[in-house]
């Protein structure tokens, strides 16, 4: 092991095995997901890493091991693929779950065992805008069929992933058969029998290499009138139709995975905090005393203020995403059973969250791979994989400006309700105060209070700000003579803005919440660190947020500073024990900087003379193109 790596990793000032169990959940699901990795994958003969051929073995495997957890399945998948996207990634988390919310029973007999299949929602020329969506169904009662169309090239269907060319199964979303529905069909193309469909690959892409994105244009295609999913909305033999609950419960797929990419957005942070903190561990470069030693680039402050807040961020993220998926579990079992009261605060929430957790991921990612230097940049790191299989994540799912703007309409309403006089519950019953809070700047030390609680509310205080802004921007554009939708567009940086804080504020709560339930004295206090590091961080990238709501002064703003950089110090002793938490293994993380052992220069010697152009001592190139030339000269 190398021994700046062994070195950090004496004088653990917390047990580290606990923490581990706090990320997963508890000490079972710990052995639970070790199990599935070191037995059932790694351990496991007909096991070939990454390779295409293992898919098919991945699917059977799962069934051969009763791994039917979505948890579970995720766990054994990103053994299997490391930190790249699968090619069924799409079938486990949005192809199964709509059959799982969307199917009549009968429906889910008859599916669910049977088929992988994709989601084709997107269209040529709409993605975001699904009231836009140009695919029609029409109802033949004498066939007892729909007649699938894309009437024109915009309405092409575009980006299903995990498309194969073989046979089709697919979710799609149709125009709306009345009013602002949305229906969704299972629809079984077996290409050589169907006619009237044209389909294909969309072309090469950023990355998502494993995933192949196809287009799907239908003309005139019938499919049984049984394929329309028909839990909540159902057209009858006779063609009438019946109506769902709400006509956002066909959107009730995007909820899920947006819920889920909050916690994956904490997981690739944490991989790239691991790989980025352990190299920073082993590199030494450059001096800081002439004279002596080169350094740890660690004990830079600079490289301390890269990626300690990004630590900070993944341990925030991870918490969030454990609060969003409990919270959707909550809710949409409470939807199952009719209760459709707070399934505008569930969207609300994981729309912002996705949004908010993404941006600041696919950014976070780059600084990691920058802090690496050079060797960041090679595939060896495995730093420039991550990112090019993250960033689409800013735009899937939810377009993550239109996703903050829908965060924006919750906030909005809910301002609107307290202005009404109503008392508001859940994640924005802080706006209950806005109208009695004195924002004038309190009397306050230069010294900042650190107290976790205090900047807490500090943050409430910010984005409620926020929010009110944003509403009276709203009612200064209509004071102009505006109609209400050039108001609204009118203030949507600012609405954007009110929404970015309002998800801050809920993270940190969601943090410190967390921090709370820690029994731990050395846990506690780690966690505690963090926590604070992540608030004074934000506090340092908005201070004019603060000093504009009154809760910072002018002669304070020195302090945020100095007690940024008290923290970076705080946590540089735990730094590699607190990556090490994450638990990730070799195998997975895949990256020569980011290896438990820490040898990072013997390995990547041994990866570049892996090198397919390292085959041979003169590259084939070299007689084909360059010796010929050379016997003209
Ligand atoms: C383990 C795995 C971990 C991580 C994941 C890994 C990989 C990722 C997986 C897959 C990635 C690969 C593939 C990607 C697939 C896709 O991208 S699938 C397609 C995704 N597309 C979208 O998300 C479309 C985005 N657009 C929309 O959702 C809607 O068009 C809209 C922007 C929300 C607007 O809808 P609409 O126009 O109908 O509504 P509004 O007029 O804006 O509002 C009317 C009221 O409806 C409420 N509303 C809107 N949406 C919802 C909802 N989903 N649930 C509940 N309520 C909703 C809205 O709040 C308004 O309410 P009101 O204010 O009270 O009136
Ligand atoms: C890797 C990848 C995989 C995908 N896989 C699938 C899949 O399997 N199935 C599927 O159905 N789809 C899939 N998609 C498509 C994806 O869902 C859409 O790209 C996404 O919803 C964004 O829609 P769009 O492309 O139409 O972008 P647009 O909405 O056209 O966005 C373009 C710009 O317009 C802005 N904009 C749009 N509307 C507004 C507004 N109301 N207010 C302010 N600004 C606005 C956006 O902010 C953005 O800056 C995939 C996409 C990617 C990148």
């Amino acid at each position: 092991m190398n021994p700046d790596i062994l070195r950090e990793r004496q004088n653990a000032t917390f047990d580290i095995e606990k923490l581990t169990n706090i990320l997963d959940g508890g000490a079972e699901r710990t052995n639970r997901r070790r199990e599935i990795r070191e037995v059932l994958v790694l351990n496991d003969p007909d096991f070939d890493y990454g390779t295409p051929t293992s898919l098919p073995t991945m699917i059977l495997k799962l069934r051969e091991y009763g791994i039917s957890d979505p948890v579970e399945i995720n766990w054994y998948k990103s053994m299997y693929w490391g930190t790249g996207r699968e090619a069924l990634g799409l079938h486990y988390v949005m192809f199964l779950p709509t059959l799982y919310t969307q199917c009549d029973s009968e429906q889910f007999n008859k599916w669910v065992p049977l088929i992988i299949g994709t989601y084709a929602q997107t269209e040529m020329g709409h993605g975001t805008h699904l009231r836009g969506l140009e695919t029609t169904a029409t109802f033949d009662p004498a066939t007892q069929e729909f007649v699938m169309h894309s009437p024109t090239v915009t309405s092409i269907k575009w980006w299903p992933g995990g498309r194969n060319p073989l046979f089709l199964p697919l979710i799609f979303l149709s125009i709306p058969l009345s009013a602002s529905l949305f229906d969704l069909f299972l629809s079984g193309f077996a290409l050589p029998t169907c006619s009237g469909i044209v389909i294909g690959d969309i072309g090469p892409k950023f990355g998502f290499d494993a995933v192949d994105n196809g287009y799907l244009k239908l003309e005139h295609v019938r499919i049984p009138r049984e394929n329309m999913l028909m839990k909540y909305a159902q057209v009858k033999p006779d063609g009438s139709y019946v109506k769902p609950l709400s006509s956002k419960l066909t959107y009730g797929t995007m909820v899920f995975i947006r819920s889920l990419i909050v916690g994956n957005a904490g997981i690739v942070l944490s991989q790239c905090c691991t790989i980025a903190i352990r190299y920073s561990a082993v590199r030494h470069q450059s001096e800081i005393r002439a004279g002596e030693a080169e350094p740890q680039i660690l004990d830079y402050q600079t490289q301390q203020h890269k990626l300690f807040p990004l630590l900070a961020t993944a341990y925030a993220f991870l918490f969030a995403g454990q609060y969003m998926i409990d919270t959707y579990n909550r809710i949409s079992g409470d939807i199952n059973q009719g209760d459709l009261s707070e399934m505008p605060e569930l969207h609300a929430l994981s729309a912002g969250l996705k949004a908010f957790t993404t941006w600041t991921a696919n950014t976070g990612i780059e600084v990691c791979r920058m802090s690496c230097g050079g060797h960041g940049y090679s595939r060896s790191s495995a730093l420039p994989d991550i990112y090019v299989e993250f960033t689409p994540s800013c735009t899937y799912e939810g377009e993550n400006t239109v996703m903050m703007l829908q965060t924006a309409r919750f906030l909005m309403k809910s301002y609107r309700q307290v202005q009404a006089g109503q008392q508001l519950s859940g994640a924005v019953s802080y706006l209950n105060k806005v109208h009695h809070r004195v924002m004038a700047p309190q009397a306050v030390s230069s010294q900042l209070d650190l107290n976790l609680n205090t900047l807490v509310d500090l943050y409430e205080i910010r984005a409620a700000m926020l929010v009110e802004l944003a509403a009276q921007s709203i009612q200064q554009e209509s004071a102009r003579g505006k109609c209400q939708e050039d108001s609204w567009n009118n203030s949507t940086i600012d609405l954007v803005r009110a929404s970015d804080a309002h998800c801050h504020y809920m993270v940190l709560k969601m943090f410190r919440d967390k921090v709370d339930q820690i029994e731990d004295p050395g846990v506690h206090s780690v966690m505690s660190t963090l926590a604070h590091l992540y608030a004074i961080h934000g506090m340092g990238n908005f201070t004019g947020d603060f000093l504009q709501a009154g809760v910072l002064t002018g002669a304070q703003v020195p302090s945020v500073s100095k007690c940024l950089k008290g923290l970076l110090a705080e946590v540089r002793p735990s730094a590699v024990l607190l990556v090490d938490a994450f638990d990730h293994h070799d195998k997975m993380l895949n990256s020569v900087l980011g290896r438990h052992d820490g040898n990072v220069y013997e390995a990547m010697f041994e990866w570049a003379r892996s090198s397919p152009l390292n085959r041979t001592e003169v590259h084939e190139s070299f007689h084909k193109h360059l010796k010929p030339l050379q016997a003209k000269l």
